[in-house]
């Protein structure tokens, strides 16, 4: 599965935590990030990761295009309920497109907990008949 994971900054400490408890999980498939997102992941947890641009540069757009190519299967994107956003109009547009594509999102650690064990479990399956079919 390709997995998209972003952190607007005051949750990057909460989204490294997660992704150091699932690494054993996520290690067996494709990871994307936004830069200074996919930056920490690398350098701290030591996975490989595709890096976009910096999300107030243009990455939650970058992930929203991939989503409209159906060349992501789950966005995990720890958002900050509390700080205004430069780029929140491309935050917005990301999470629509999960909407519209029915791509599984998660916007806070409980769920995304529950996406990753879903995952595990082949709950997410679906996505591989429909990346077939798209091809
Ligand atoms: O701003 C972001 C998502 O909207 C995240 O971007 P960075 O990972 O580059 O900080």
């Amino acid at each position: 599965m390709r997995i998209a994971l972003v952190a607007h900054d005051k949750k990057k400490d909460d989204l490294i935590q997660f992704v150091t408890a699932y690494k054993l999980i996520l290690e067996d498939h494709d990871l994307f990030a936004t830069g200074t997102t996919g930056m920490r992941i690398i350098e701290e947890v030591g996975l490989s990761v595709f890096r976009y641009k910096s999300g107030p540069l243009g990455g939650d757009q970058q992930i929203g295009s991939a989503i409209a190519n159906n060349e992501m299967d789950m966005v995990i994107f720890f958002r900050d309920p509390l700080t205004s956003q430069p780029h929140e109009p491309d935050v917005s547009a990301l999470i629509r497109l999960c909407d519209v594509y029915q791509i599984p999102l998660a916007t806070n650690m409980g769920t995304a907990e529950i996406l990753l064990k879903g995952l595990e479990e082949g709950f997410l399956d679906w996505r591989l008949l429909e990346e077939r079919r798209s091809r």
